[in-house]
C-alpha cells in the first residue's frame, strides 16, 4: 500500500500532511480523512468509498478528554484492518465551548474557509455573526458571509454594506437566495479542489439549503437529519461530503450557542480596536473608565463604531472568562486524577 495523492488531493490532503509522514512508512500507510463521528464509529474516506471505522485502543482515553479525532482530520489506518492509529497534526481547529458546559467542544478540523450563513429575513443578527468571525480568526480560518434569504429582504444591499464594515481584511459578504441562485457558481472563488469549508448558522437560516445547492441535489444521507417537533428536516450530525467543484464541505447543525473558548480570537477579529488598545495609559486597561484610555478616546472622536466596541468589550470578558474557568476546571482534573492515584498506590501498598 503507498499514498496515492490524485485520490487524497480531492479530499484536502496537502503537503503539510505529507511532511508528518516518516519517509520509510511512506509505502505502508493508508492516510483516510474523518467524514462523520457516531457513537464509537469513524467513517473515513482514503479516497475510494467511505466505511467505517474504530478507534485503537491507546486513543481511547485521549478521545474521552479532548473529542482527540474529530470530523475533517486526518487519520493513519491500521495496515490490515479499519482502525484509526494515529491523528495528524491538523492544519486548523474550529472549537467552541460546550452548549450548556465550559469545556471547548470542535466542531471541524482542517477547515480552510469558514461560511457563515445568516438569513436576511427578521432573523439578521450582527452580533451573532460576529461571534462565527471571531471562532474562524481564533482557528486562523477565512470567513466568508453568506446572507441567505436576499428574496424575502427590501434593501438586502444596506445590510451587505453593514455587514461588511465588522469584516477582517480579506473577508467578504454575499447576499443570496439560497433556494434558486447559482451557488455554485457564485461562490466559485471560494471552492477551489481540495478546499474544506465548513457552514455554520442557527438553525433554520438556511445551512442544508445552501449545502444542497452547492452540491446540486439534495444531500440528505440517513442518519444525518431526522424530524424536529414541528416536522421539518435539521440536520442533527456533522459531515463532510465532496462537492461536485472538488471542495468539500461540512455542514455544522444549527447551533444555539457560540461560545467562545479564548480571547486571542477577539483581539484578531478586532485587531483595529485591539491596535488601539496598546496606547492606553494602563496595560489592564477595561476601556470602560480609565484615564488615558486611547480606545474610549477614538469612540469619543468617532472613530470607532461604538457598537463595535462595546461588542469587542463584552467577547473579550467571555473569552476570557471562560479560558480561565476552562482552566480551573483541567487543573482540577489533573489534581484528582493524582489524588486517585495516589489512594490506588496507598492500597496497594497496605495490601502487600
Ligand atoms: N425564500 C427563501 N427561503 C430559504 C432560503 N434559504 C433557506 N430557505 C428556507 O428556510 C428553511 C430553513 O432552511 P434549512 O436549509 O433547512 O436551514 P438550516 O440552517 O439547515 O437549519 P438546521 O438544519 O435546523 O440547522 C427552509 O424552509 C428553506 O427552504 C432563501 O434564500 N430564500
Ligand atoms: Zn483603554
Amino acid at each position: 500500500m503507498s499514498i496515492d495523492l490524485s485520490r487524497l488531493q480531492p479530499l484536502g490532503w496537502s503537503n503539510f500532511f505529507t511532511t508528518q509522514i516518516p519517509l520509510e512508512q511512506f509505502d505502508s500507510i493508508r492516510p483516510a480523512r474523518v467524514l462523520r463521528v457516531e457513537r464509537g464509529c469513524w467513517f473515513v474516506d482514503s479516497g475510494s468509498e467511505p466505511f467505517p471505522a474504530t478507534l485503537a485502543g491507546r486513543l481511547h482515553h485521549l478521545h474521552a478528554d479532548t473529542h482527540y479525532v474529530t470530523v475533517g482530520d486526518w487519520v493513519l489506518l491500521a495496515t490490515d484492518a479499519p482502525v484509526i492509529v494515529e491523528r495528524l497534526d491538523r492544519r486548523s481547529l474550529i472549537e467552541r465551548r460546550q452548549a450548556g458546559g465550559i469545556d471547548a467542544q470542535p466542531l471541524a478540523a482542517n477547515i480552510d474557509l469558514m461560511l457563515i450563513v445568516s438569513g436576511l429575513d427578521g432573523e439578521f443578527n450582527l452580533h451573532r455573526i460576529e461571534r462565527y468571525l471571531v471562532l474562524a480568526a481564533q482557528a486562523e480560518v477565512l470567513p466568508l458571509v453568506l446572507l441567505t434569504k436576499a428574496d424575502l429582504a427590501d434593501n438586502p444591499e444596506r445590510t451587505v454594506e453593514q455587514a461588511r464594515r465588522r469584516l477582517p481584511a480579506g473577508a467578504d459578504v454575499l447576499a443570496a437566495d439560497a433556494l434558486r441562485d447559482p451557488l455554485a457558481e457564485r461562490l466559485s472563488p471560494w471552492l477551489e479542489r481540495g478546499t474544506s469549508l465548513v457552514v455554520v448558522g442557527s438553525s433554520g437560516v438556511g445551512k442544508s439549503t445552501v449545502t444542497n445547492n452547492l452540491a446540486g441535489q439534495p444531500l440528505q444521507e440517513t442518519g444525518t437529519t431526522r424530524r424536529d417537533a414541528k416536522g421539518r428536516h435539521t440536520t442533527t450530525a456533522r459531515s463532510l461530503v465532496r462537492l461536485p467543484g472538488g471542495a468539500c464541505i461540512i455542514d455544522v447543525p444549527g447551533i444555539r450557542e457560540v461560545g467562545l473558548v479564548a480571547e486571542e480570537g477577539v483581539d484578531r477579529q478586532f485587531s483595529s480596536i485591539a491596535e488601539l488598545a496598546r496606547g492606553c495609559r494602563f496595560v489592564d486597561c477595561t476601556h470602560q473608565s480609565e484615564p488615558g484610555c486611547a480606545v474610549r478616546a477614538a469612540v469619543e472622536r468617532g472613530e470607532v463604531d461604538p457598537d463595535a466596541w462595546a461588542h469587542y468589550l463584552k467577547l473579550l470578558a467571555e473569552g476570557r472568562h471562560n479560558l480561565a474557568e476552562h482552566e480551573r476546571r483541567r487543573r482540577d482534573r489533573v489534581f484528582g486524577k493524582m489524588v486517585k492515584a495516589t489512594v490506588a498506590a496507598k492500597k496497594r501498598d497496605h495490601g502487600r
